[in-house]
């Protein structure tokens, strides 16, 4: 309920003993009016939906003087993403505002000069090629979670949004800042974000009104000590390898020593802090709910759950999987892949149109909110068989969906290029808990995806874990 006036659609599920149609709110039978739209944003930006929504197609609607389209075909999809990028790369003045003021221009939502100048830098320091440096600390870090849960009491219940939350802001915490960080400095940096997050809207009335930038969000006490608390450490930290002191070989002395190569970059503390920062926000909850979902995935299909434990068998052993392992773990990768199919962490990817524009057949105004939706095209109908099933079959033997239609990373210029360390980690802490443990969910519980910036389980998901 919101304010006592709004109803959520409500969720289903449904389980036979050979398939698993996993928890999504039923489409709106009518289209929802005005009202609606704005308290259902502010609950959850995926439960509005018709029927219609749930097949490729586009549209185009006002809400209130705002022109909204939606694109929500592949092509459509490669159109605003790659072939006219110069037009669409701008992220939606909610995006803008919700975070400015804790990541400031960094590149998630910089555009324009900042962000091509950028871009290439924080790429090349997330790549696909430095996975062998950050590898070893996904391994210890999965691997202290397994000793941690193998000393709980049987049936001692926990919270699995949480604990994945904070397995992945290690992971990430040692990779941006390196090992000799500290505990207490971790937690501050996690707690900060947690904060800051929890005191943002979805929905930015002044852009809706006509403000083409949007309102801008007010620094409220709340989040000037979230604030205040994540910037703190990361300027400690971005100071430490300026005077040549910090941790080698973590990202931030990537990031100084490059500015230092290349001082055309131009890049002082803030904007350092402002890149680190933006790495450790990006990289952090999206591969925490993609293992939750997985965990909620694999709890309800035990045939899947018994192919997943026969491959690392098969491919490991009795030792624990490591990054040489990961192009034969098959099906921890279906499995990744097809929970972020179902449950894209990142469910709308909204752009800004720079200038008027065609899209197919509808005439885009300068300023309208362009919306790509990964939650409804990974579940259209007419693209996808059983569109609400999990299915990671649908991954194997090299298979590949149409292209534009599965973009749980983006497409186009904008792709996430920390795609090859998010899907390393969530395939290591995956294999390395799994060889060990089962994940069961409280009896009864009902899920109830809910999506504000990224996708989660409502309430959280109460699990215990059984040894193998
Ligand atoms: C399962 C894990 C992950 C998922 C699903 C994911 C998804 C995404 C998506 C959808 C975007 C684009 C958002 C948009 O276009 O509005 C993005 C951008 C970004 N991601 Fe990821 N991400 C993941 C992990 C990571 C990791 C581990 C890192 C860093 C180590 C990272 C760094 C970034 C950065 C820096 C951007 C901004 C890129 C730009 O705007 O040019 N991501 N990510």
């Amino acid at each position: 309920m919101y304010f006592g006036l709004y109803n959520p659609a409500p969720v289903i599920e449904n389980q036979g003993d050979d398939f698993f149609e996993a928890a999504h709110p039923l489409p709106l039978k009518k289209d929802p009016n005005i009202m609606k739209i704005v308290l259902g944003a502010r609950y959850s930006l995926i439960g509005n939906w018709v029927e219609e929504y749930y097949q490729s197609g586009l549209d185009t609607f006002k809400i209130l003087g705002r022109q909204v389209v939606f694109a929500n075909t592949p092509e459509s999809v490669k159109y605003v993403f790659a072939t006219k990028h110069d037009n669409y790369e701008r992220k939606s003045p909610q995006m803008r505002r919700a975070l400015e003021l804790l990541l400031g221009d960094g590149l998630f939502i910089s555009d324009g000069t900042t962000w091509q100048r950028r871009r290439p830098l924080v790429a090349d320091i997330v790549a696909k090629k430095r996975l062998p440096e950050f590898a070893p600390s996904m391994e210890a870090v999965a691997l202290a979670l397994r000793d941690r849960w193998r000393v709980l009491p049987d049936d001692h219940e926990f919270e699995m949004v949480g604990e994945m939350a904070e397995l992945t802001a290690e992971i990430i915490s040692r990779a941006v800042f390196g090992r000799n960080l500290g505990a207490a400095a971790a937690r501050q940096v996690i707690d900060g974000f947690t904060l800051y997050q929890k005191t943002i809207d979805s929905f930015n009335l002044g852009y809706f009104l006509g403000k083409d930038e949007g309102s801008a969000l007010r620094l409220t006490p709340a989040r000037r000590t979230a604030i205040h608390q994540v910037h703190k450490v990361i300027e400690d930290v971005v100071n430490a390898h300026l005077e040549g002191s910090g941790d080698a070989g973590s990202m931030v002395d990537l990031l100084v020593k490059r500015n230092k190569r290349n001082p055309e970059l131009g890049l002082d503390v803030t904007a350092l802090r402002n890149e680190a920062a933006t790495i450790f926000m990006a990289g952090h909850e999206t591969t925490a709910t993609t293992l939750t979902w997985i965990w909620y995935l694999l709890a309800n299909s035990p045939w899947v759950e018994e192919a997943l434990h026969e491959e690392l068998h098969r491919v490991c052993g009795n030792r624990p999987a490591t990054l040489a392992d990961l192009d034969q773990l098959d099906w921890c990768q279906a499995i990744v892949m097809e929970a972020m199919r179902l449950y894209p962490p990142v469910p709308l990817l909204p752009r800004q149109a720079k200038e008027a524009d065609m899209i197919e057949d509808i005439a885009v105004e300068k300023g309208a909110l362009i919306m790509i939706a990964p939650w409804l095209l990974h579940r259209a109908k007419d693209l996808w068989d059983r569109p609400t099933h999990f299915m990671p079959e649908r991954f194997l033997n090299g298979a590949k969906p149409e292209p534009y239609s599965y973009i749980p990373f983006s497409a186009g210029p904008r792709i996430c290029p920390g795609m090859n360390f998010g899907l390393a980690e969530a395939i290591l802490c995956l294999a390395i808990l799994a060889q060990n443990f089962k994940v069961r969910i409280r009896k009864g519980y009902k899920v109830n995806p809910v999506c504000r910036l990224t996708l989660r389980p409502e309430g959280g998901l109460p699990v215990t874990v059984v040894r193998r």
